[in-house]
Order: structure tokens, then C-alpha cells, then sequence
């Protein structure tokens, strides 16, 4: 079953002895004129169903919690919350069905949805709920240490299926470039199946030093399509960064080079109507540090990037 949760009031420090620029994300909730909206997806039956470490449904307030304190520009325009939808029983399905409602809902009223998972299934929704919202052909940059193409399991969908499914909903559109693959982490039988759904790759041993890498495969999906849905597996770090997802990376893609390839997205592509960040599961960050970390990613997917360009 589908329940909304409505958004919680946001809190945190306030400095005002500092003068009307010492601002921080949550002094921006609820703005009027917010182009931007953030919403939860409360969501562990998909990586339980991908026989994961579950906790992935606690991840939406979690990480509400560490980006509050966050520093924004001054001038920014801020971000309304839409709330949560939270997936109470097995019917994923259904679940889906009202996140991807929300999204569209969002999109009426602004110009980006930016979703906190949840796990990778949050991704059917995403881009449900892109389509349902905008026309024009959607391109798909993953950036995720898995391909994310499983076959449905006995249980069904879940959080390993969710690129399949969109191809299996559009086979004409699907136009789909995953960042930060890893090799060992995929089977054979996965990367062939990407190979013969010409899916773009760019491993993770390729972004140890930087972004560049990707950019020819980026450049040229963002040429040939009018949107993109921007998705970010927090399991790209590398495990120290971030322990707390269900398959921690044994590489990794490092930090700043995964802020450099979310620049580089928004950089090239048309528009990115909606980007979403998955998998985190704070039961399984006992210091608060990984939420530190994954924070400074979400900020960047509010405000369109990590500078003070306003878009
Ligand atoms: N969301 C997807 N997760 C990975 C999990 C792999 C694992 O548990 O080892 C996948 O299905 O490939
Ligand atoms: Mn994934
Ligand atoms: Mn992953």
C-alpha cells in the first residue's frame, strides 16, 4: 500500500548575527517561487526483493536532516517539499504508481522534481513520472556502479529491474548511459545484455581522476534527446565514502569526480526535469558520516549544480 506523508517542518542552525546571506537549505524550504520541489520515496521492498540490506526506506528523512544545515547561496531561489510517498506493504507496484503521480503532480507546478530514495526502484517512478509530466524523447545518465537491467526475480520488479522496465515500456525511446560501472559488480550476462540494448558505459576504473572521461558519451546523449532524467546509485562511492548502501563498491568512483560528472550533466543536457539520489540506508551509517557526504550530492541536485548558477 501507497501512503503520503506530508513534509515535516525543516530545521537547523541559524546564524543571524552573521547579516542576511548566512543562509542555509533549510531557511530556503518552502520559498515562494521555488522552482524546484523535493520529494521521498519510502521504500524498502525493492532492494528486499533484490535480496539486499534493507533500510533504504528510512533514507528520505535521513537525508533531509543532513542537507538542512547545508550553506546556499543567498541568492537562490529555494526548493519547495512535497512530502513523502512511503511503501507500507509488498505491493511495489503500486508504490511506484503514486510516487510517479507525485513527480507529475510536482512538474505542473515547477521546474525540476529532485527525488530521495528509496532504492533503485525509485527509478520506474522517476522516470514514470517524467513521462506522465513532459514530452519530448528522455535521455537516462545513471550514475551507478550496476547496470541496474535484471530480469524480474520470482518476487517480481525490484530494486535491480528498473532500467528493463523502462525499456520494456519504451523500447524505441530508451536511451540509457550508466556511469561508474563496475566490471566485477555486473555479470556477464548483464553487460551483454547492455551491449545489445547499445547501452553507454563508462567504467569506474575510467573516473578515478576526473569527469572527462564521460564526456564524449555525455555530450553526445544529451545532443540526440530533449530531457534528461539524471539518477545517482549513492553505491558508486567508494565503500569509505559510503558504506551505508546496500552493496557497498569495493573502487568506487571518488567524490569529486562524481560532482564533476552531475556538473557535466546539467552543463550539457537540454533540461533535467527530474534527478533523483537512491539506496542510502542510515541504519547502516552508525556515525552520521556517510549522510555527510551523500548531503553534499543532494544540495548539488537542488540547486542544479554546486555553484551559485541559478537554473
Ligand atoms: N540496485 C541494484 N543493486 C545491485 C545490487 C548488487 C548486490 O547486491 O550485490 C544489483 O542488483 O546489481
Ligand atoms: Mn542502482
Ligand atoms: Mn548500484
Amino acid at each position: 500500500m501507497a501512503e503520503i506523508l506530508p513534509p515535516e517542518p525543516w530545521t537547523g542552525r541559524s546564524d543571524p548575527e552573521d547579516g542576511p546571506n548566512a543562509l542555509r537549505l533549510h531557511h530556503r524550504a518552502g520559498a515562494d517561487g521555488a522552482r524546484v520541489a523535493l520529494l521521498g520515496f519510502a521504500c524498502d521492498e525493492g532492494v528486499r526483493r533484490n535480496k539486499g540490506r534493507p533500510g533504504a526506506a528510512e533514507g528520505p528523512s535521513a537525508l533531509r536532516a543532513a542537507m538542512a544545515g547545508l550553506a546556499v547561496p543567498a541568492g537562490w531561489p529555494g526548493f519547495a517539499d512535497l512530502g513523502d510517498v512511503g511503501v507500507t506493504g509488498s505491493d511495489l507496484a503500486d508504490g511506484q504508481a503514486a510516487m510517479a503521480r507525485r513527480i507529475a503532480e510536482g512538474l505542473v507546478r515547477h521546474d525540476r522534481a529532485v527525488v530521495l530514495g528509496g532504492g533503485h526502484e525509485t527509478a520506474f517512478a522517476s522516470w514514470g513520472g517524467l513521462r506522465r509530466a513532459r514530452a519530448g524523447r528522455i535521455g537516462i545518465v545513471n550514475i551507478d556502479a550496476h547496470l541496474d537491467i535484471r530480469n524480474p526475480g520470482a518476487e517480481g520488479a525490484s530494486s535491480g529491474t528498473p532500467f528493463a522496465q523502462i525499456r520494456a515500456e519504451d523500447p524505441e525511446g530508451f536511451d540509457y548511459l550508466v556511469l561508474g560501472l563496475s566490471e566485477e559488480a555486473n555479470t556477464q550476462a548483464l553487460r551483454e545484455r547492455a551491449a545489445e540494448w547499445s547501452v553507454g558505459v563508462v567504467a569506474d576504473r575510467a573516473l578515478q581522476s576526473g569527469a572527462e572521461p564521460a564526456r564524449a558519451a555525455v555530450e553526445a546523449l544529451c545532443a540526440r534527446v530533449d530531457q534528461v532524467y539524471l539518477t545517482l546509485d549513492l553505491d558508486v562511492l567508494p565503500h569509505a565514502v559510503m558504506p551505508a548502501v546496500s552493496a557497498p563498491a569495493g573502487r568506487g568512483v571518488p567524490l569529486h569526480v562524481v560532482e564533476a560528472l552531475i556538473d557535466m550533466v546539467f552543463d550539457c543536457a537540454p533540461t533535467v526535469p527530474v534527478a533523483d539520489m537512491v539506496e542510502f540506508s542510515p541504519r547502516l551509517d552508525p556515525s552520521g558520516c556517510a549522510a555527510r557526504s551523500a548531503a553534499l550530492l543532494g544540495r548539488r541536485l537542488l540547486l542544479g549544480r554546486g555553484d551559485s548558477r541559478q537554473d
